[in-house]
């Protein structure tokens, strides 16, 4: 469990679930996690599972009002400054020790239409092709998502070129899962060894670690599988860093929260690293 310097609980079972509090709502009837067995039989009667269901609704309208404004924000930005501010960011990331230092990473491939923080020269970066007398050793292993249907399933499949990618139909650019060579592209939630960073988008972020998706719910369900696998493995969880224009970064309370939000460690504005769990503020000093 992180916590923050607050000291306010980072847990996603046990941090507080949304903007607006109802008096019906029992957080303790909710499910912890859905992707893997509980440990506990959770039984609600027909009414608590009404109330439930009524509760996430709200929370689902909400986001779904938040996504709007956003948007709408993001869309107003100016383009100059959207590029001054991609580039800091950036450049942020590229100089950071704990990109320097990281071997295996998740990133998103940015889609100007979504208007995300672009990550062309991050992933450029990782791509370049090693000279002669570069070392083997400094080079990353990236994986990138690639959406698999409609029900929440993507999967982080490893590239090392950016021909290894083509658009799909949101015209987001995603690998085919056979390479070149007709082989299996690896599967990051198959690989023998853990990645050390996840480069995440999103629409709006928090100070306190809260990240509003675009509703898919891919995201949040893929970080939950994957630290469920870094525990088993006992693997050391991977930084989970968010990459946020400053427009983004809202209110604390402002974007609600449901059991399967999961938190992020930091976020990296403009104006540099927003260290939030301990384990981000580990890597500041
Ligand atoms: N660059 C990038 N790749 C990504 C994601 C992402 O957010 N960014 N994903 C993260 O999940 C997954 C794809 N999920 C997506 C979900 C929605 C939309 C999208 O175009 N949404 C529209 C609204 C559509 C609607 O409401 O019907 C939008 O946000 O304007 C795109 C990708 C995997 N790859
Ligand atoms: N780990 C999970 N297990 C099961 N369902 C999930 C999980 N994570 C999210 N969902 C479901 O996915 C749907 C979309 O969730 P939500 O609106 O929070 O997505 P989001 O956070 O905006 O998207 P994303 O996670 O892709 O960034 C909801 O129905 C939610 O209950």
């Amino acid at each position: 469990m992180c916590k923050h310097d607050s000291g306010q609980s980072l847990d996603n079972s046990h941090a507080s679930y949304c903007a607006v509090p109802l008096p019906f709502f029992r957080p303790a009837a909710i499910p912890r996690c859905q992707t893997s067995p509980c440990s506990a039989i959770i039984t609600m009667s027909t009414s608590e599972e009404q109330n439930l269901s009524a509760h996430l609704d709200t929370i689902f309208k909400q986001k779904k009002v938040l996504r709007s404004v956003v948007k709408r924000d993001l869309k107003s930005m100016d383009p100059p400054l959207r590029s001054q501010q991609d580039e800091a960011i950036q450049r942020i990331v590229l100089e950071a020790p704990w990109f320097r230092a990281c071997k295996r990473l998740c990133a998103y491939i940015s889609c100007s239409a979504l208007r995300e923080v672009d990550t062309t020269q991050i992933l450029s970066h990782i791509l370049q092709k090693p000279s002669p007398e570069s070392d083997l050793e400094m080079r990353k292993k990236l994986y990138v998502p690639r959406v698999e249907d409609k029900n929440r399933n993507m999967r982080m499949l490893n590239i090392s070129s950016t021909e290894d990618l083509i658009a799909n139909s949101m015209n987001i650019l995603e690998p085919a899962p056979i390479d070149t060579g007709g082989n299996d592209r690896e599967d990051v939630l198959l690989a023998d060894e853990p990645v050390d960073l996840l480069l995440l988008p999103g629409l709006a972020f928090d100070k306190a670690g809260r990240r509003l998706g675009r509703g898919g719910g891919y995201y949040d369900t893929f970080l939950t599988r994957y630290q469920e696998r870094a525990k088993e493995r006992n693997w050391k969880q991977p930084l989970k860093i968010a990459l946020s224009y400053s427009v983004q970064i809202l209110d604390e309370g402002t974007i609600p929260r449901t059991p399967n939000d999961v938190l992020v460690d930091a976020l990296v504005s403009p104006s540099g690293l927003i260290p939030i769990s301990p384990a981000a503020l580990e890597i500041c000093h």
